[in-house]
């Protein structure tokens, strides 16, 4: 499999966005600056604190055996919720779309909605469904609600598949328990492998090996990514040099990382990274508010803002190359579309938009991918990955944590509990 990947920085430099942009003088000039940044991502990476690097040396034949066991299933529901699941959504959308008339079927359990898992019992036959529940803690209230509900309706209903149908992904805790006294196959999660840095470790191999996505050449990508990422020539560090450059956008009040690709199978892509870069940066005070939007359809919605709103914000285009498939664009109507195809016309929208954007003096960065596959993917996200790493470094806070989200889970606990109660004091009731 074969595929490029191109990182463009022009249109964050002053040449091309005046004052708000940076130079290449003044990149070069912080080249000591980022390289502690990458050596410190180095030591905790010598020191056995970084899994997700760590996850590329990995052999990947322990995925054989949950690839052979989901060939007796028809559908596959995915029971997790943040890095837990988005990872394998991500990919798998990047690989197949979103039209889930692949084989076998892939649906998600990723809130406690209870509408969705009655959506979901509705669309699968679960003696023919192949369950992964996956936390990394094991004790995720909203995964191990989503279980038992499952659970429960299939003992109730005395549904009995022919093979063991639940695979558990996880650290420890309950979760860990169960999948022991239950005895269902299960995939280890390293004690450092970060959830929303587990795409590439079992959270997101083995699910993925199961939806027919070629694992071997997802990681082949990532493993190139880190090859290239080896370099302290921060022109040549594309991880490096934009993690440099949002974080210098950052301290100039672009707050706002705007993702916005120009392919809807990248759009879980960018729910993936919203993670990923929010999670991880997000601390201290720091940390700038991803933002995700679709091309070319969020020109229709969005782009008055990004033109002529607040000027805090660093654009990020995701482009392909070439699509799966293609249209030529007939009519008898006069209209300058004839003669062109949509791949064209998409191509040239997300060009106008980034010029426009441009002669705005709003700084903004392009990947282009040759075409998607597992193996551009791969570099794509172990790329994001990384870069996420070095901006902790260079914002010197700990990229690998989430200490801020625990006590709203302690209080919703309560709530559930009944020690805290809804009070309402101004509120407009409509009958
Ligand atoms: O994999 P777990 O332990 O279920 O956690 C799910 C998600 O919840 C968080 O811990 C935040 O609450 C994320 O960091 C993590 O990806």
């Amino acid at each position: 499999m074969k595929g490029t990947y191109k990182f463009n920085f022009d249109n964050v430099l002053k040449d091309k966005i005046g004052e708000n942009g940076i130079s290449i003088d003044g990149i070069d000039e912080l080249r000591d600056f980022t390289n502690i940044a990458k050596a410190n991502v180095s030591k905790k990476y010598e020191n056995g604190e970084l899994g997700f690097i760590e996850a590329l040396d990995k052999d990947l034949d322990e995925y054989e055996k949950v690839k052979e066991l989901s060939k007796e299933f028809e559908y596959v529901i995915i029971i997790g919720i943040g890095g837990s699941i988005l990872g394998s959504k991500a990919v798998h959308q990047g690989i197949y779309g979103s039209s889930n008339t692949y084989h076998p079927k892939v649906f998600y359990l990723d809130n406690s909605d209870p509408e969705k898992i009655y959506e979901t019992l509705k669309a699968v036959k679960l003696e023919k469904t192949l369950i992964f529940v996956i936390s990394k803690s094991g004790n995720t209230v909203e995964t191990l609600a989503n279980y038992f509900v499952i659970k429960k309706h299939m003992d109730k209903n005395n549904i009995i598949p022919a093979k063991p149908n639940f695979v558990a992904i996880t650290g420890g805790g309950l979760l860990q328990k169960i999948a022991e006294k239950e005895g269902y196959m299960c995939y280890k999660v390293p004690e450092n492998v970060g959830g929303r840095f587990s795409v590439l470790s079992a959270v997101g191999l083995a699910p993925l090996a199961c939806l027919n996505v070629d694992i071997h050449n997802l990681v082949k990508g990532a493993r190139k990514m880190n090859d290239i990422c080896h370099t302290d020539n921060i022109f040549r560090n594309p991880a490096l040099l934009n993690a440099l450059i949002h974080y210098k956008m950052d301290n100039r009040g672009k707050k706002i990382s705007l993702m916005m690709p120009y392919i809807g199978r990248l759009h879980q892509f960018g729910m993936w990274y919203r993670q990923l870069w929010a999670e991880s940066l997000g601390k201290d005070g720091n940390g700038q508010t991803p933002v995700i939007a679709l091309g070319a359809t969020d020109q229709h919605s969005q782009l008055q803002l990004y033109m002529d709103g607040p000027e805090d914000k660093i654009m990020t285009f995701l482009k392909v190359n070439k699509f799966k498939q293609d249209y030529s664009i007939e009519t008898d109507y006069d209209s300058d579309l004839i003669e062109h195809k949509l791949s064209e016309l998409i191509i040239s929208e997300q060009l106008g938009t980034e010029q426009s954007i441009t002669e705005k003096g709003i700084p903004n960065v392009k990947i282009t991918l040759s075409e998607l596959n597992e193996y551009t993917l791969g570099m794509l996200m172990y790329g994001y990955e990384l870069q996420t790493a070095y901006c902790g470094e260079l914002l010197c806070i700990n990229a690998f944590n989430q200490p801020a989200v625990e006590h709203a889970k302690k209080l919703s606990h309560a709530v559930l509990k009944g020690s805290i109660v809804e009070k309402s004091y101004n509120e407009i009731k409509i009958e």
